[in-house]
């Protein structure tokens, strides 16, 4: 087996501060009146300072939800949130806006062109929120240059705008973006899925280099491969629960639920063979059991 070896063990988690993120028995659900739809339920995840948290799960799981649960985005029914140590979890619109302002947490979308205004030029992405937090322009472009060579990206790109860049650059500057405010937590979904073997080797490189600086990071994808080499810890998210969550190295070598050995057979690169068929069958059949 090609196992891809899993980032340092859990040292931060044993020694080091209080969790970034502390997320208990969660709920949240879609709609109204007969419409209403779950979509998370009991969901407990904490993340360290310093933790790759890979957040896994196939399309309709619950990855997204969960994410923009913690961003204040959608609404929880039941269960707390507490982000460096605050309790969220009662926060109106405002107190929501102002946490994002203060960026204490950011998000990284899939699609880099969501994270980045086409019309505005680099500089003027990676500056933006520190003049909205009050930072002088000159400060905020010295800033934004710094953070620009954090992602090993290159200062004649800041007079550029985003539809000038090619996807991995474009990614890169989206986590530039995200780290200029100094976030103790970032949240990347499906950080690498459509950048190719190049990129995707550098932006992971990058983020071990984040994880390192201290930053929390959660990495939500669909596909464990592409986590399982950054990620401290797996947690496996099924039909909006959580059905596992371990180290990366016992989440990919000695999977518990089926749901997990399932996705595992759909990463070859970790596993040395995709599942057959007819073992997909099987862990399909105990998972609607
Ligand atoms: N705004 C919404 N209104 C109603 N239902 C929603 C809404 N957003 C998501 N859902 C439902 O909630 C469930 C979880 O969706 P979610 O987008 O969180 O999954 P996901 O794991 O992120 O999927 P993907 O990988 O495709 O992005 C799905 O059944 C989805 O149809």
């Amino acid at each position: 087996m090609t196992t891809t070896a899993p980032a340092a063990e859990n040292a931060v988690r044993e020694d080091g501060p209080g969790p970034v993120l502390e997320v208990s028995g969660l709920d949240v659900h879609y709609g109204r009146g007969r419409k209403r739809r779950r979509a998370l339920h009991g969901v407990t995840l904490d993340v360290a300072p310093g933790e790759a948290v890979g957040v896994i799960g196939e399309t309709g799981s619950g990855k997204s939800t969960l994410a923009r649960t913690v961003l204040g985005l959608v609404p929880a029914s039941a269960g707390s949130i507490r982000i460096a140590g605050e309790d969220v979890s009662g926060h109106g619109p405002r107190h929501w806006r102002d946490l994002r302002r203060r960026g204490v947490i950011q998000y990284v979308f899939q699609d880099p062109l969501r994270s980045l205004d086409p019309d505005l030029t680099i500089e003027d992405s990676l500056t933006e929120p520190l003049l909205i937090q009050g930072v002088r322009r000159q400060e905020a472009s010295l800033r934004a240059r710094s953070f620009l060579d954090r992602v090993h990206l290159t200062a004649d790109l800041l007079g550029r705008l985003p539809g000038e860049l090619s996807g991995g650059q474009r990614q890169r500057v989206s986590v530039a973006r995200a780290l200029v405010t100094g976030p103790r937590l970032v949240i990347l979904d499906e950080p690498v899925s459509a950048l190719d073997s190049a990129n995707r080797v550098q932006v992971l490189e990058i983020l071990k280099e984040l994880r390192a600086s201290g930053v929390a990071l959660v990495l939500i994808s669909h596909d464990l491969g592409s986590v399982a080499g950054t990620a401290d810890r797996i947690a496996v998210l099924y039909q909006g629960g959580l059905v596992e969550t371990g180290t990366a190295r016992d989440v990919v070598s000695r999977p518990q639920h089926p749901y997990t050995r399932l996705l595992l057979g759909s990463a070859p690169t970790l596993r040395g063979r995709p599942a057959g068929r007819a073992e997909r069958e099987a862990l399909r059949a105990l998972l609607s059991a």
